[in-house]
């Protein structure tokens, strides 16, 4: 049985497996500059954020209708339950989806459908966080949000908004507007920095947008005055290991700050990121991490711990103590 773990940082669009990709070109009539999955596969040689996400966004051609995305949502699903994952708070993107002429009904419809009866099906609770492309304008970011009002909790499935995509020249503060609207619906607030941008781009997220957790936050190592301030303010930090491997924020895993940072008394946790991109969903990046850093089984411990405080769970503190039961409970093989 696998360590039971909340999943705090995943793309959707980032579980799109090269046989799926396939089966929903063939469904939709899209062809793909691919031959076959292999084909796709070896064109994962990824130098930067950016080579990652000109394919990523290419390869969501194929997600046309409502049942796309359940089918999407649902195969995620049943991987993560498998590799132990209890919880799941899901990005999603939807101006990719809005720039190609795909509805946010249809979107967050087919999200919601597998989302609906995940909890009966897989076991895994779930939430979703909308994203907005950080390299678009702060006015369709405002757009995103008026057309995403349909869909808000507590009548819909979306409790939060993030930032994501091509982080550097991009500063948090373009989107300081839409965050304090987004916070006066009463939603919950997360943004991807300190993946490639510097350490202030943290400290910003933080100050102008009033982020509730970061994601990725890798470079805050390199300020240890913003260290200390994530230390006392148990700021969550929704790290990626095997992603930052692939994208080139480390050289190789057994670099990876995770130790010192979890030493330095960071509220780390591990998650997958866009997992069929990176080479693994949430316990891939567990087992990865154990394996090159040496992680010990209470090193370990402490990353579900982690998770599930960090979750958006206030709604629901008895579900948080029952999660965080099983991770006190259990018993590594
Ligand atoms: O790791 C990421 N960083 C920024 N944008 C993204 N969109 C999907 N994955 C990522
Ligand atoms: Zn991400």
């Amino acid at each position: 049985m696998p360590l039971p773990k909340a999943e705090l940082h995943l793309h959707i669009e980032g579980t799109l497996e090269p046989e799926l990709a396939f089966a929903l070109a063939a469904r939709n009539g899209v062809e793909l500059p691919y031959a076959d999955t292999d084909a796709l596969r070896t064109a994962y040689e990824f130098t930067d954020l950016q080579s990652f996400l000109d394919l990523y966004y290419g390869l969501m051609a194929v997600l046309r209708t409502e049942d796309d995305f359940a089918d999407l949502a649902d195969a995620y699903l049943a991987r993560a339950a498998a590799q132990g994952v209890r919880h799941a708070e899901i990005f999603f993107d939807p101006q990719a989806h809005l720039a190609r002429g795909v509805a946010m009904e249809t979107v967050v419809a087919g999200l919601g459908r597998a989302l609906d009866r995940s909890e009966a099906v897989h076991g895994v609770s779930t939430q979703l966080i909308m994203c907005f492309l950080r390299d678009e304008s702060a006015a369709s970011a405002l757009e995103t949000l008026e057309t995403a009002k349909p869909y808000l909790a507590p009548q819909g499935p979306i409790v939060g908004v993030g930032l994501d995509s091509a982080e550097v020249g991009h500063p948090p503060a373009k989107f300081r507007e839409v965050y304090e609207a987004a916070a006066a619906l009463g939603l919950r607030r997360v943004a991807h920095a300190g993946e490639e941008g510097p350490p202030a781009y943290i400290t910003e997220a933080l100050d102008v947008l009033g982020a509730e957790r970061i994601d990725h936050g890798l470079r805050c190592v390199e300020d240890p005055e913003l260290v200390a301030r994530l230390v006392r303010d148990r700021v969550p930090l929704t790290l990626c290991p095997l992603s930052n491997v692939r994208l080139r924020a480390v050289d190789v895993l057994a670099e990876h700050p995770l130790p010192a940072m979890l030493d330095a008394g960071l509220l780390c946790t591990v998650n997958s990121d866009d997992p069929a991109y990176f080479g693994g969903y949430a316990g891939d990046n567990f087992d990865a991490v154990r394996v090159a850093l040496g992680l010990s089984p209470e090193r370990l411990r402490e990353l579900a711990r982690n998770s599930f405080l960090a979750a958006f769970l206030e709604h629901d503190e008895d579900r948080r103590s029952r999660y965080l039961a099983e991770v006190e409970a259990y018993e590594f093989p």
